[in-house]
């Protein structure tokens, strides 16, 4: 079965439309202020009557507040929350029980012990992503960064919930990252954009294309 894909910081309609048209499982929007791929409440808003159907739509969030996931969810119509900063495996649960959505935990990987950290959000989350570190410059962001770990990493790992892979994918590599970690599910921003925040068509369908039938 082919791995399952999210397409993560789309702002733009026509963007979001490329990736469900080609094939993407989730459409991923990022509320995080310091992000090139940010999303004002008033655009989600904008944006919400104008996304496909068939995707399903997650909310990616840092550190936040009930306020903030509560006026996301409503913008958008979310069907997942994707908690990417520094948050307990008991925030991850109140989530869950507040919005009745599933939840994604980022997990940060450099080492195969950050791997097994995986266990900690079992029966408090409803997914994995794993995403390099972030690097320790001022600027870095949280994800988004471009930067992958070692994908071995991942291979022969006993994960008991779904999982992604993300850091640092492109429509180049992406076939070697499947052979490599046996990611049930990938995740990409910066790999399918033109430019910090400027997702590009034809990067977006070179991605599905490749995840889908890697050779
Ligand atoms: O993408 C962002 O700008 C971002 C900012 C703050 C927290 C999370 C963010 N992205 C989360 C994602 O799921 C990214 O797709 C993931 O980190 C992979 O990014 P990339 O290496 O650029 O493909």
């Amino acid at each position: 079965m082919p791995p399952r894909v999210k397409i993560c910081g789309l702002k733009r309609p026509e963007d979001a439309l490329t990736a469900a048209r080609a094939g993407a499982d989730y459409l991923g929007f990022v509320f995080f202020e310091r992000s090139p791929r940010h999303l004002t409440m008033t655009d989600a808003v904008r944006l919400r009557d104008r996304l496909p159907h068939g995707p399903e739509r997650v909310g990616v969030f840092v550190d936040p507040d009930f306020a903030l996931l509560s006026a996301a969810v409503d913008a958008l119509d979310l069907d997942w929350i994707q908690l990417h900063g520094d948050e307990t495996p008991k925030f991850a649960s109140l989530v869950r029980a507040r919005f009745g959505l599933n939840v994604i935990k980022a997990l940060p990987v450099a080492t195969v012990a950050d791997v097994a950290d995986a266990r900690r959000w079992y029966g408090h989350a409803d997914a994995l992503l794993f995403d390099a570190k972030p690097p320790a410059t001022p600027d870095a962001l949280p994800g988004g960064n471009a930067v992958s770990f070692p994908w071995e990493l991942m291979k022969g790992q006993d994960i008991a919930l779904p999982w992604f892979l993300a850091g640092g994918l492109t429509p180049d590599n992406v076939a070697e990252a499947i052979r490599a970690s046996n990611a049930p599910a990938l995740d990409i921003s910066s790999g399918v954009e033109s430019a910090p925040g400027e997702k590009s068509a034809e990067k977006i369908e070179a991605f599905l294309k490749a995840a889908k039938s890697p050779i």
